[in-house]
């Protein structure tokens, strides 16, 4: 009887408690930055830049934000304790049931089969957990469904599952554990190196941190977890000093401040670093929110009120809000952490105007001089002692390619804000606070690329580009391949072209609106085999898995452009290859690249030039098929252009052709509407058929673009044909060889190395070239001059 009174009691508790402990976290979350986690007091300026580097050209349209997991955050406090809450009430219900069995005297058969049945339920549980993960991966993946920044109570359980000695490498770290929670649910069984490197420096020493790495090593978390840990640590810090009453002082108790401010250049990057933070954030309560162009102020600023603790944001969309005097972004007292994600990007030209914007905002760290004072006027007049001590992140693939950057910083050399342009990557740091004794952290090689990443080229003419982008694709169009152009005119051509081709393909670039570029980045990360042909807005930070090929249709205009667009494969454990198109005209500009990258030799990529013939057949096709739907297109959009024109002045246009005039258009464009269609068909029956090389035998069916699919239906038809024809005849038997698509690193890895191709000694056989060029000259010019000199001794003599 005893033990049934306390049995109804106890949930009754275990309430209370959950409630209690719902309050502490609310006072906790609320608490201010905590001063004493720092391990020096030096003063600091801080001094950032940011600027929109991509959207000043972009509609501002409304996109939705539920779609691109970008709505209002629902309060996530409280999830972890009601979690935790409901697996205390499990414990204490299992509890009770034991003391049940023991009360009412069962046997023990009875209880072991009470065991048993809540081991099968928990089963059932798990299973259905496991396929609700399933469910919301695939989700998540076609962008249906908002991601939750933190879980369900079940997590806990799914925790249990997880073996911890596996993480190890983790240990020396001392991540809290609502962190290594995230990193086991992430399945990241060990840090990488930068990660090893900075979160010492950044978590448990408090320094600034400037960090240099290969692109696809974990930057982001490399700063996103020192952030985080450092947050977790106030608040428990707070929670031990609690006052006794547990009544909350109002000033502490104010809701959420804004503790780091994550400045990256482009909104995809933005929005990417905010599904990595919140993932790695999900058992901790911090909320982290974008801040982007493409997406309306109105909602933005909705998304503000709910007073995230992290904001990721571009410089632009967060200067207009910052401006505008939204009160959550201006409250930048409370601000801990200034992150520069691809920091040597911030600073290109014409785009650190809203950058230095933001950097003027932010209240200086110690320092209570006038200028402060005047500087923080716009931000909530805080007491000093409030002021924080803010750390400065500054992180980038290429920061290192700055050669003189490293010894700037190691002087110390802190300038003023007044009158700096932030026109140069120590500028910036400067500009930033980066204190002293900030850690450098440079783990780039000498070719600052990526370990795992292949390079190569194929030289070819300007004419051929097109014949061979549409043959790598077709021939080796396996795993996911993204195509860089400079232009947004070629990335036009080749999409339309390789269309016309029957080669799906998505596009994106900074003339698109925002919804459309989510929407081609959604579609691509959704196609294993997609084919992304993009301008250099995507050569930043993107982090799409399984992207095995990157194509330089164009070359960019710089060594860190390059960089960073073939950081787009290779990433994390994965390899990958790039392959650079490279004209008689890119020569000396790719022996440059391949200067700054410390790299003699290149690799040219495998061609199996039999596939050429049938390859450039059906590109002339297509340029014809390209050419009249392009001047049709232009007409059909001039006439349209005019009739409006027309209308809006009231004018009517007058149809001044002659009848003569008449028939002959009508007759032309009737030719060229045949001739399209004839092209068409032409092209519909190639593309019918395998790409074939031209060694192809009739009694093979072989070439690329043969499918498994195909060759098991194909070579089930051939053997029903042998079977059929049991007596068989020489020359009717039909063999199938599918063109194993192999994919470019593959090809390229079973080229062998005689395709190396030495630039030590092209730039010698250049240099020779050029030598014997002088020497020509010199001597053509010598005999000039002696013919010149007998002609005026001739004419003397005359
Ligand atoms: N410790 C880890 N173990 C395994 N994978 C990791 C780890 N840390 C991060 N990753 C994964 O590696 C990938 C690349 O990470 P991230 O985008 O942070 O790289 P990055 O260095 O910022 O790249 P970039 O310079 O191109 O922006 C991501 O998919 C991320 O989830």
């Amino acid at each position: 009887m005893a033990s049934q009174i306390s049995d109804k009691k106890r949930p009754k508790k275990t309430k209370k408690r959950s409630r209690v402990e719902s309050v502490e976290f609310e006072r906790i979350n609320s608490l201010n930055w905590n001063p004493t986690l720092t391990e020096k007091d030096d003063d600091f300026s801080f001094l950032i830049g940011s600027n929109e580097l991509e959207g000043g050209f972009l509609c501002l349209e409304e996109i939705d934000e539920s779609e691109y997991n970008l709505g209002i955050a629902k309060s996530t406090g409280g999830s972890e304790e009601k979690g935790k809450t409901k697996l205390k009430k499990q414990k204490v219900d299992t509890k009770n049931e034991e003391l049940n069995g023991e009360a009412k005297g069962e046997s023990k058969e009875e209880i072991e089969e009470v065991g048993k049945e809540t081991k099968q339920k928990k089963k059932k549980k798990k299973k259905k957990k496991k396929e609700k993960i399933n469910k919301n991966a695939v989700n998540e993946a076609e962008g249906n469904e908002e991601s939750p920044a933190v879980t369900d109570g079940n997590d806990d359980q799914e925790q249990d599952s997880v073996d911890e000695t596996e993480y190890y490498a983790w240990n020396e770290l001392r991540l809290h554990p609502l962190l290594m929670k995230s990193i086991y649910a992430l399945k990241f069984k060990e840090p990488t190196p930068i990660q090893k490197a900075c979160i010492p420096a950044g978590a448990h020493q408090g320094k600034d941190v400037v960090g240099a790495a290969e692109t696809g090593s974990g930057k982001t978390l490399a700063f996103g977890l020192p952030i985080l840990q450092r947050l977790l640590e106030e608040r428990e810090k707070a929670e031990r000093q609690l006052p006794e009453n547990g009544e909350l002082d109002e000033k502490v108790a104010s809701a959420g401040l804004l503790r780091a401010l994550i400045i990256t250049p482009t909104r995809e990057l933005a929005l990417q670093v905010t599904d990595h933070l919140k993932e790695a954030a999900r058992h901790s309560n911090f909320r982290v929110v974008p801040i982007v162009g493409g997406m309306s102020s109105e909602k933005q600023e909705r998304l503000l009120k709910t007073r995230p603790e992290i904001v990721v944001g571009t410089p632009g969309r967060l200067w207009e809000l910052m401006s505008g005097g939204d009160t959550h972004l201006v409250e930048l007292h409370s601000l801990s952490f200034f992150v520069l994600d691809e920091a040597d990007r911030m600073i290109e030209n014409g785009h650190f105007h809203e950058l230095q914007s933001i950097v003027d905002m932010l209240p200086m760290a110690s320092k209570s001089t006038d200028d402060d004072s005047q500087k923080s006027q716009n931000c909530e007049t805080v007491s000093s002692v409030q002021r924080k001590k803010r750390q400065t992140f500054v992180f980038s693939a290429t920061i290192a390619l700055s050669a003189d950057f490293r010894k700037k910083l190691k002087r110390g050399s802190q300038k003023s804000k007044a009158n700096d342009e932030l026109n140069s990557i120590e500028t910036l740091s400067e500009r930033a606070g980066m204190r002293a004794d900030a850690a450098i952290i440079d783990l780039t090689n000498a070719s600052i690329l990526a370990n795992k990443l292949e390079e190569s080229f194929i030289d070819c003419r300007e004419e051929d580009k097109d014949g061979y982008l549409y043959y790598i694709l077709s021939v080796h169009g396996q795993g996911r391949t993204i195509v860089f152009c400079t232009s947004i005119a070629a990335l036009r051509h080749i999409s339309s072209l390789l269309r016309i081709l029957g080669i799906n393909v998505w596009t994106l670039h900074a003339q698109m609106q925002q919804r459309a570029r989510l929407k081609a980045i959604d579609r691509f990360r959704g196609h294993e085999h997609g084919i992304l042909i993009a301008t250099d807005v995507a050569a930043r930070g993107l982090d799409i898995p399984g992207v095995r090929t990157v194509i330089h249709y164009q070359l960019p205009h710089s060594a860190e452009v390059y960089v960073h667009r073939s950081g787009r494969t290779a990433r994390a454990h994965s390899d990958g290859c790039s392959i650079a198109l490279i004209t008689p005209n890119d020569t000396s500009k790719f022996a440059a690249l391949c200067k700054s990258f410390s790299k003699d030799n290149f690799q040219r990529f495998p061609l199996e030039m039999s596939y050429m013939p049938e390859v450039m057949k059906r590109l002339s096709l297509a340029r014809q098929i390209d050419k009249i739907s392009r001047k049709d297109s232009q007409d059909k959009a001039k006439k349209n252009w005019l009739e409006r024109s027309a209308e809006l002045m009231e004018l009517d246009l007058e149809d001044n052709d002659s009848e003569e005039e008449r028939v002959n258009n009508h007759k032309r464009k009737k030719a060229t509407s045949a001739q399209l269609t004839n092209l068409q068909e032409e092209l519909k029956s190639l593309l019918s058929r395998p790409l074939q090389p031209k060694t192809f035998s009739k009694r093979y069916l072989a070439g690329a673009g043969v499918s498994p699919l195909l060759q098991n239906q194909l070579e089930e038809l051939a053997r029903q044909k042998s079977s059929n024809n049991s007596g068989d005849v020489k020359g009717k038997k039909m063999i199938v060889i599918g063109q194993d698509c192999v994919e470019p690193l593959q090809a390229l890895r079973s080229a062998g190395p005689e395709t190396k191709l030495n630039l030590k000694d092209m730039a010698e056989k250049r240099r020779d070239i050029t030598e014997l060029r002088r020497k020509r000259k010199e001597t053509k010019k010598r005999l000039r001059e002696q013919r010149r000199k007998q002609k005026k001794k001739l004419q003397g003599k005359e």
